[in-house]
């Protein structure tokens, strides 16, 4: 939710828009449950679900309003709320604030809107929330709970300790998996979070890299590129990428002479050569057993289509039940292999065409055929273009950024090799849209600065600040 909600501010549509929303669809249930002039006591917390309940407050001109605050008002925990608050004060509206247990005092009114606490919250009740559930429990009011009602886990339905005994429960956006269990009637309002903010990647997936500051060298990717034969720069260029997206450790297998020349482009890279100008099944062994202590291989990038290679990525892959992204021309492989690998694949719209993939211009129509592919192969597929499309054959993503300049060569292997560090630390479908974000992110600061002169290293460098809130947090 959180993540949704940054995009959807990304698209102009901000958290207090967002509040008022809420706020609107709260007043309009309590017009359904009680008559005009009827007394409506709003209890409210000092967070967003409070927040709520202080715009409710706006649009019940009709009703008896009593609002009380828990809690003293400088204490509000966000900024919306708070300017909620000070509107209502500016207004004169009838409002208290309670401070402790002792002085909570519910009256007798004929509906109770219950704001106290909604989805930020774990754990028990504390006080004055804990005496105002029951006083609310107590009562002979109809009670309406806003998004969740208070002391109840908005996942599970369970409470950790009392909990507000609603009637009804307006929620928001989408419904919530706990308040199934419950007893009363639940009410979804859509608040007009644009669905382009879940569809559309955005900053706000940004917020599921948050590096745990506890970690240790390896709990952020140990990352295994494999390629290189008639093309020398890819198989660099995709472990660089890996370092940069944040892998702990990117490691290299590829002919011997590419080697030579991966070690000359980054002192950071572990490389291993292998002997031969290609790949053939006789590597394939000490590749699974290199694969084994890695989290993810990047399979594919410079390799090319000699038989040979293609024979050996076969036979990797069917040996091999790790999560691998797959690139470039091993793609070609991957209709006809049965693996027990978790295989992430990011052909271009004719490498799709070659997998047996269909494509299209619209995007929304390419949307559908690649989901019915992506559920075909049983793997997740990020099929690059203007849009990018991301599906795991039933939830899929699209991401707008990243400019033409980009088909200069090498800005795919970048992509995978993020793609490899991202899905060390994140599910498949995630791995795959954040890497399209923050490659088409880092590709768009390069184009601000060099126009259609962008080279694929230039990538390299901006994609730390690509994925800024992830490395910076
Ligand atoms: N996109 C969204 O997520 C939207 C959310 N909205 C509302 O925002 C709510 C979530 O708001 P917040 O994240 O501010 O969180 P809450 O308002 O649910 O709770 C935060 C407040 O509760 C206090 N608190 C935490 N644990 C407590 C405990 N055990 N006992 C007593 N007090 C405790 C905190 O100090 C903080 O003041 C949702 O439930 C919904 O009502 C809406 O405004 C619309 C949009
Ligand atoms: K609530």
């Amino acid at each position: 939710m959180a993540a949704v909600d940054v995009n959807a501010e990304s698209l102009g549509v901000p958290r207090k828009q967002l509040m008022e929303s809420s706020g609107n669809a709260v007043a309009r249930v309590c017009r359904d449950l009680a008559d005009p002039g009827s007394s409506v006591a709003i209890v409210a917390g000092r967070g967003n679900n409070g927040g709520d309940a202080l715009v409710a407050a706006r649009f019940l001109k009709a009703y008896d309003v009593t609002v009380t605050l828990l809690g003293r008002p400088e204490t509000i925990s966000t900024d919306i709320a708070r300017e909620n608050w000070e509107a209502l004060v500016a207004s004169e509206v009838d409002l208290q604030t309670v401070t402790d247990s002792v002085t909570f005092e519910l009256g007798d009114p004929d509906l109770v809107v219950d704001a106290m606490l909604g989805t930020g919250v774990t754990g028990a009740l504390r006080e004055p929330e804990a005496t105002a559930a029951r006083a609310i429990n107590e009562s002979s009011a109809t009670v309406l709970a806003v998004d969740v009602p208070s002391g109840v886990d908005a996942d599970s339905g369970e409470a950790a300790g009392v909990a507000v005994e609603a009637d009804h429960v307006v929620t928001f956006h989408d419904d919530k998996p706990g308040l199934e269990s419950l007893d009363c009637d639940v009410t979804v309002e859509d608040i007009g979070i644009p669905a382009a903010a879940e569809l559309f990647t955005g900053p706000g997936d940004l917020l599921t890299l948050r590096r745990d500051p506890q970690s240790h060298k390896g709990d952020h990717g140990d990352v295994l590129v494999v390629g290189g034969g008639p093309y020398t720069g890819a198989p660099a260029l995709a472990a660089q990428a890996a370092l940069r997206a944040g892998a702990d450790l990117a490691r290299v297998a590829c002919p011997e002479y590419v080697a030579r020349e991966v070690q000359g482009y980054s002192e950071n890279l572990i490389v291993s050569g292998f002997d031969g100008d290609h790949l053939t099944t006789d590597h394939v062994p000490g590749l699974l057993d290199v694969a084994a202590d890695r989290d993810v291989v990047v399979f594919g990038p410079g390799l090319g289509d000699h038989d040979e290679s293609l024979a050996a990525v076969r036979e990797f892959l069917s040996a091999y039940d790790g999560t691998a992204v797959v690139d470039a021309d091993a793609l070609q492989v991957v209709p006809d292999v049965d693996t027990e690998a978790t295989l992430i694949c990011t052909p271009h719209q004719g490498e799709l065409v070659k997998m047996g993939g269909e494509t299209d211009d619209d995007w929304e129509t390419r949307r559908e055929l690649v989901r019915e592919f992506a559920a075909d192969l049983g793997h997740v597929l990020l099929v690059k273009g203007a849009y990018d499309v991301v599906s795991d054959g039933d939830e899929d993503r699209v991401n707008r950024t990243g400019n033409p300049g980009m088909t200069v060569g090498g800005t795919g292997d970048v992509l995978a090799g993020a793609t490899g560090a991202l899905a060390s630390v994140l599910p498949p479908l995630d791995a795959a849209a954040v890497a399209a974000y923050a490659n088409g992110r880092a590709g768009d600061a390069a184009a601000d600065e060099f126009d259609g002169g962008l080279v694929a290293t230039d990538l390299l460098e901006r994609l730390p600040a690509a994925l800024e809130g992830y490395q910076h947090e």
